[in-house]
């Protein structure tokens, strides 16, 4: 499959602080790729750098297969092709649209200026009214539009003349979590069926995992890991990735080959290992065990009590094998059914439902 994106060992920096180091992705065609991490690791200014808007110091990034920056090892400019001319549609943070011009105007804006007379341009303006779902309200201004609304406006602008890659900077940071949700869908089918590829920045793993088919994780300007929502969830390359992903228990242990033993007891692994380090258990690879049957790896005291809908988060704590040694005690997140009937201070086994994964110590 091409890459929508190619993104290749870039650097940037503003004045002394190196902003982004040796930083490479790929967004393949048709796809979504979503950059995480947490604030200051250099997310926007990556996209701002994509989109032309920030040079490299080095490194090349090439879109729909066409090389846009290049700095060679002799720190000599090869090529910078300007941001007008890059195949890359941003939707920057809140949409930025302009507020005196209808949401035709705005839409419209994206295919050049006004005064342009693009043919097909009003066809083309009405098409991605109907695709973005706000034919009805072309004559309005953003400012009597709801944030979702002013959303979808900024997209179809972006999607306009047609980039090969739209570029999604914290695109529903100021949306209610219900519109947010519906509108990850919406939005990500859209850039798909327009025939684009996507790249999301982004903090929020939920929208992370939910819209994105290969995740980058980008901390202090470097990528940590880079992988599929469920890869990254699973098998994070360390315990900082794996907190940003969701809750995780995180026990000592020795691995040995497939089995590592630890606090909750031996446990299968995913992959292999020998060695310290840390096991890494999300909530649903242990579960309660109602009707003993051989399988309970232990017994554990229940601390507190959460429902999830589907299932119900127990946060219990696992008894010290040595009984002089309470302070051993360890806390593990594990998963009942919802018809499981527990409350705090019962006491339950639990077994083992998926492979643990372990971080080795480094
Ligand atoms: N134009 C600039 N001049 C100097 N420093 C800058 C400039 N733009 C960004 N920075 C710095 O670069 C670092 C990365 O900023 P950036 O906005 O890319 O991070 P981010 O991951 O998008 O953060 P957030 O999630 O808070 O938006 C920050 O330390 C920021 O202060």
């Amino acid at each position: 499959m091409n890459d929508a994106v190619r993104v290749e060992d870039i650097s940037v920096s503003f004045g002394d602080s190196t902003v982004l180091d040796g930083v490479s992705l790929r967004v393949p065609s048709g796809s979504i790729t979503a950059v995480i991490g947490p604030s200051g690791c250099g997310k926007t200014t990556l996209l701002r750098t994509i989109a032309g808007l920030e040079q490299i110091r080095s490194g090349r990034i090439e879109i729909g297969g066409v090389e846009v920056a290049s700095v060679g090892a002799d720190r000599e400019r090869r090529v910078d092709v300007p941001t007008e001319r890059r195949s890359f549609g941003l939707v920057p943070q809140e949409g930025a649209l302009f507020g005196n011009m209808s949401v035709a105007g705005n839409v419209g804006f994206g295919l050049g200026p006004w005064w342009r007379r693009t043919p097909g341009r009003a066809a083309r303006v009405s098409e991605l009214l109907e695709v973005v779902g706000l034919s009805e309200f072309r004559g309005r201004h953003p400012g009597a539009l709801s944030g979702g609304q002013r959303q979808r406006v900024a997209l179809a602008r972006a999607l306009a003349p047609r980039p090969a890659v739209i570029g999604l900077d914290e695109p529903f940071s100021a949306l209610d979590a219900q519109l947010r949700t519906r509108l990850r869908d919406h939005v990500r089918d859209t850039i798909l069926a327009e025939g684009a590829s996507g790249l999301l920045v982004t903090h929020d793993r939920g929208e992370a995992m939910a819209m994105a088919d290969e995740i980058v994780v980008l901390m202090a300007g470097r990528v940590r890991q880079v992988g599929s929502p469920e890869e990254i969830y699973l098998e994070p390359v360390d315990v900082e990735v794996a907190r940003m992903f969701g809750e995780v228990s995180e026990l000592p242990g020795d691995a040995d080959g497939d089995v590592v033993r630890c606090p909750a007891g031996s446990l299968r692994l995913r992959r292999p290992a020998r060695g310290s380090g840390t096991v890494l258990l999300r909530p649903g690879d242990l579960d309660v065990v109602t009707s003993p049957d051989g399988s309970e790896l232990g017994r554990a005291r229940v601390l507190t009590v959460r429902p999830c809908g589907e299932h119900i988060e127990v946060r219990v704590s696992l008894f010290a094998a040595d009984q002089a040694r309470r302070d051993a005690e360890v806390e593990l997140l594990v998963r009942a059914e919802p018809e499981w009937a527990g409350s705090p201070g019962d006491q339950i086994a639990f077994r083992q439902r998926r492979p643990a994964h372990f971080c080795p110590a480094s």
